[in-house]
Parts: C-alpha cells; sequence; structure tokens
C-alpha cells in the first residue's frame, strides 16, 4: 500500500475524570496525542504503511509515546530521541453545556526546541504518496514556521501529495500568525481540512448569506482563492454539546460537494481527535481511490465511532467502521 509520512509533535496528555475540575483533580488518565500522530494511527489501523516523524526525550516518556505509536502499526523510524522533555497537555473533561479546556504545558518540549531539520530527508519523503502536516506545528515557533514551510517543498520536490489540515489552536498563537502563515503555505497544498471558520476567520471569506448549502459557496470560495487545492473536507456538528453531537462530515473534489448522513454520538466519551479520526479516513479513502460518498461515509463514521472511546487516536479498524456503518444501532454485536 501507498506509504504516508505525518509529522508533528506528539504529547503526553493527562487528563481528568468527567465532573471533575483540573484545579481539584488527584489523579489524572494518562494518554498520548498529537494531531498528526492520531492520523497516523488511523491510517496504520486500515493497513497502510505510515511514518510519523517527531522527536521526543531520551527517557520513559519518550519511549511511551514511541510504545503507543508501534502499538498501532506506525513506523517509528523518523522518531528522533534527545532534548529535555515532552510536551504535555492537561485536558479537563466537560460535560453538557460546559466544554473541556485543554491547558498546553508543552514549552521547551524535545520538539518544540528544534532548530534544524533532523531527519535525512531524501529518506523521509521516499516513494511518499502523500505527506500529512497541521497548523499545529508552525504554530510552535518562528522557527517551526519557516521550516514548516522547508518540508512541505522539500516533499513536494519529492512528488508528494501535501495534506494540512489547518487545526487552528487559538492557545497557540493568534488569527493573524495563522492567516500569514496560511497565506504563504495554501499555494503549496493538494488537500486541505478547512471548515466555515477556518474560511471566514483565517481565509477572510464573506458570510454566505443564501438558503443554499453554504459549505458549497466555502468551498467553491476557498478553491477560487487557492485553485491548486482539489480537496476540501470538514466536520459540521449541527448539534453541539460536551457531551453530545450531531455530525455530518463534508467532503469537495474539483467541483463535486457529497455529505454524510448525521450521525448521533450521545453521550460522547472523549472528542479529543474526532477531527483527526475523520481525516485518516478521508485519506483512506482518497489513497484507496473511493467515490466521494464513499469516502466521506467511511471517515464520519470513523469519526463518530472514535468519539465513543476515551484517547486521542482511532481505535477502530477498517472492518469495524464498516460494520459500524451497516448496523449503527448500537446492539450486542455477537
Ligand atoms: O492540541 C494539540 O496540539 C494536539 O495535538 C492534541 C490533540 O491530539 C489534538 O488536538 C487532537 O486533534
Amino acid at each position: 500500500m501507498a506509504k504516508i509520512v505525518t509529522l508533528g509533535e506528539i504529547m503526553l496528555r493527562l487528563s481528568t475524570t468527567v465532573g471533575t475540575r483540573v484545579a481539584r483533580a488527584h489523579s489524572f488518565r494518562a494518554h498520548y496525542g498529537g494531531g498528526e500522530a492520531n492520523v497516523a494511527i488511523s491510517l496504520a489501523n486500515y493497513g497502510h504503511h505510515v511514518s510519523f516523524a517527531s522527536k521526543v526525550p531520551e527517557n520513559h516518556l519518550g519511549k511511551a509515546a514511541i510504545e503507543h505509536l508501534r502499538r498501532s502499526g506506525v513506523d517509528t523510524q523518523f522518531m528522533l530521541a534527545g532534548g529535555e522533555r515532552l510536551g504535555t497537555y492537561y485536558l479537563e473533561m466537560g460535560s453538557g453545556a460546559r466544554a473541556s479546556q485543554v491547558i498546553y504545558d508543552r514549552k521547551g518540549s524535545s520538539f518544540a526546541e528544534m532548530t534544524a531539520l533532523e531527519w535525512d530527508i531524501d529518506q523521509l519523503f521516499k516513494d511518499v504518496a502523500i505527506f500529512h502536516i497541521s497548523g499545529i506545528t508552525p504554530a510552535l515557533s518562528d522557527t517551526w514556521r519557516s521550516m514548516t514551510l522547508d518540508l512541505i517543498k522539500a516533499a513536494k520536490n519529492s512528488g508528494c501529495l501535501i495534506s494540512l489540515d489547518i487545526n487552528y489552536r487559538q492557545k497557540l498563537w493568534g488569527t493573524n500568525g495563522c492567516k500569514a502563515f496560511l497565506k504563504e503555505v495554501l499555494p503549496l497544498i493538494d488537500i486541505c481540512s478547512a471548515g466555515k471558520l477556518d474560511a471566514q476567520y483565517l481565509l477572510e471569506i464573506s458570510p454566505y448569506t443564501g438558503s443554499d448549502n453554504e459549505m458549497i459557496y466555502y468551498n467553491e470560495q476557498m478553491h477560487q482563492l487557492y485553485p491548486n487545492i482539489k480537496i476540501f473536507y470538514s466536520t459540521i456538528r449541527t448539534v453541539y454539546s460536551a457531551s453530545h453531537n450531531d455530525l455530518v462530515g463534508t467532503f469537495w473534489s474539483n467541483g463535486k460537494y457529497v455529505e454524510s448522513r448525521v450521525h448521533t454520538i450521545n453521550p460522547i466519551v472523549d472528542r479529543i481527535g474526532g477531527g483527526d479520526a475523520f481525516a485518516g479516513g478521508i485519506l483512506h479513502g482518497i489513497l484507496t481511490n473511493q467515490e466521494p460518498q464513499q469516502i466521506v461515509d467511511f471517515a464520519t463514521a470513523a469519526s463518530a465511532l472514535e468519539h465513543t472511546v476515551f484517547g486521542d487516536e482511532n481505535q477502530f479498524s477498517e472492518s469495524e467502521i464498516i460494520a459500524y456503518m451497516a448496523s449503527s444501532s448500537g446492539e450486542v454485536l455477537r
């Protein structure tokens, strides 16, 4: 199967149990996560040869992060060892009207402190079909901002398709920094995860005022700005609370727009990583040359299932997702 490389920061996640605030917590659950690592795990679950590239410290936490990737079958040959610490984030689990909250504790991490591309770049992109990256990495430092562009250019020179999840994180940078980065990077991108809010607030597309499907408008406007981007995808949450979503997946490819059915996720066990599970499903569909409707249906089902388990990563195989698409009644499967 085609080779994919994803690159970014993997972190230790420490989360509260539902109903406990971070400030009152006496214990935390430990998981490992990071947008691009989560996408790599999804793709490995579906049988793709996928490498995740990052840097972690040479200690037991760094080893645990690598073990987390290996357990799911992600190739870790591009995991560098060194630096001071593994980035960490705390997650206060939301409930009902109270949103989940993230506190980042990632300054000074082995990955964030990198000042040079320490990988053998020719090896990293050798025989790679898709290079996937997100807007989290350039938000870590000015150096990472220019290194992200360098990586993308190198991947393009090696013939990879470039996939970017905008993944705007307001706790890492402001909209101005992100907007400036997007102006530079989007002309280099082939596949892009961008939703309505990204279109309005980061790409400055005027709000839709008509009565047709607004996502068709936003996707077409984004494509007009960046005709090189042939695929846009995003999820829409029509009912939204910390513990309940109605989720719809959208996919726009060369002028054709499709949506999934509505997935009602109630209760949500853990929403972190739902977007990455969706991205993993989309990239899987692209890599296996599926039809747009099949692609969005599978990716949205994968995302819906990801909301039902603890942890940032999709833990379901392709056949489990297909079985859920066929039943989705929550009955006992015997
Ligand atoms: O927020 C981040 O920077 C992360 O990468 C942590 C999570 O895994 C990610 O947000 C999920 O998309």
